[in-house]
């Protein structure tokens, strides 16, 4: 049985990738396709698609609970169940740890080294440290081709970072940002958060943590308010009750957001000028003519992703990992009262993920906006100054502050 690792940056598209080798282009490796299974995000979404268009569920027939309202993990979960009882001959694995926290990653790793006496694997990966032990080839992935490992320098972050560049306009910082005063939240006679009560005052930087299904996102979601749970609770937004007349809009104002997901909802004909310009207005293109100082700032920030050249090319044409960044700036440029990153390294390569942590901790400390950097995996120098974790329960989850 042979193991195949191929290690990919960015840039990769990882769907185009996977392609190939179902269709045997690469003379390195051969498989049938026949026998091969595709454990991505992308079969994740093929089986939520499948839900909705057509009421047709498949790896979740075993749950009353639709896949897309399911944490990442449990769909990982149902998704490798659900693959194992077709015995494939091969499975080609993309990015297979991502979203999982400590304790999934830890059942997935087994499961892989114990179906590897019968299954041939091959693992698409950003990371390198995610490489099976039993791997027997590594590769990476360079203009189309296989090309033989060479193993960098993974965890050296970037010595020096450009200063952050100031925000145009310093408006006054709310005196409170997040108060949650006892906030239990249920889905049906699921009990998913209980009693909650966390503060997250201006300036801090906080790192929020807690196992697959925890309530993460329910939480995140009650503050960026897409979640009407926050309703009918004890719940305050930059000084204002929940559900005290205060619109969506009034919110979304005073949050930075980045998560990986969002990159695929931006059409992307805007450069990357207009793409910085337009996180000083909230809006998603821009619809007014940007004025001197405006492109001066946005040009800074151009400056300290290494992009400077760059500010006239269209956001669509750049790489993965460079939209995430150009993303991330985007979110940071007018220093909101609070800056939201949502498991902001996922799908990155090591070289990447190591600027990235430099650029939130030069933030962290050049800025007046709170953090709140939602992980599963703790990400090598990160610096945040407080931890909260959500510890599962059958009441639901309690949080636990340090
Ligand atoms: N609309 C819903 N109906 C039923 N259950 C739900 C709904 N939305 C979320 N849940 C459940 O609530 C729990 C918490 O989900 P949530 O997505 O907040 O967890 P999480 O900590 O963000 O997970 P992950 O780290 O895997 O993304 C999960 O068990 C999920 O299945």
């Amino acid at each position: 049985m042979e193991h195949t690792a191929i290690l990919i940056d960015n840039s990769v598209n990882t769907n185009k990738l996977a392609n190939g080798l179902l269709n045997n282009v690469f003379k390195e490796i051969y498989l049938k396709p026949h026998n091969t299974l595709l454990f991505s995000t992308q079969t994740i979404d093929h089986y939520i698609d499948l839900e909705e268009r057509l009421e047709q569920k498949i790896i979740n027939k075993s749950s009353a609970q639709p896949l897309k309202t399911m944490s990442s993990g449990e769909r990982k979960k149902l998704l490798l169940e659900y693959q194992l009882t077709h015995n494939p001959e091969t499975m080609i694995l993309v990015n297979p740890y991502d979203n999982l926290d400590a304790a999934t990653q830890r059942y997935l790793k087994d499961k892989l080294t114990q179906i590897s006496t019968k299954i041939s694997i091959i693992e698409i990966l950003t990371r390198f440290k995610d490489a099976s032990t039993f791997i027997d080839q590594h590769y990476n992935y360079i203009d189309g081709k296989l090309v033989p490992f060479v193993k960098g320098d993974q965890n050296k972050l970037p010595l020096s970072i450009a200063p952050i560049p100031q925000p145009i306009d310093k408006p006054a910082l709310p005196k409170e940002l997040v108060i949650f005063n006892e906030v239990s939240v249920s889905y049906g006679s699921k009990k998913v958060l209980n009693n909650i009560c966390w503060e997250i005052k201006p300036n801090t930087f906080w790192q929020l943590i807690g196992p697959n299904g925890s309530g993460k996102s329910t939480l995140l979601n009650m503050i960026t308010g897409d979640n009407p749970m926050g309703y009918g609770q004890d719940l305050c937004l930059f000084g204002a009750k929940k559900g005290s007349g205060e619109s969506v809009w009034d919110i979304k104002k005073k949050i930075g957001y980045f998560s990986p997901h969002m990159v695929d909802k931006f059409a992307g004909y805007h450069s990357l000028e207009h793409m910085l310009i337009s996180g000083i207005h909230d809006s998603v293109g821009l619809y007014t003519i940007p004025t001197v100082m405006q492109k001066n700032q946005a040009k800074k920030w151009l400056h300290l992703l290494g992009m400077e050249h760059r500010a006239q090319e269209h956001f669509r044409n750049l790489s993965n990992g460079d939209k995430r960044l150009i993303m991330t700036a985007r979110a940071m440029i007018k220093h909101p009262p609070l800056l939201i990153l949502d498991e902001p390294t996922v799908g990155l390569d090591d070289s990447s993920a190591n600027f990235f942590v430099a650029l939130v901790n030069a933030y962290s400390k050049q800025s007046k906006s709170a953090i709140l950097y939602v992980n599963h995996r703790p990400e090598l120098g990160l610096e945040p100054q407080f931890t909260y974790e959500l510890l599962p329960s059958n009441q639901g989850s309690h949080g636990v502050e340090s």
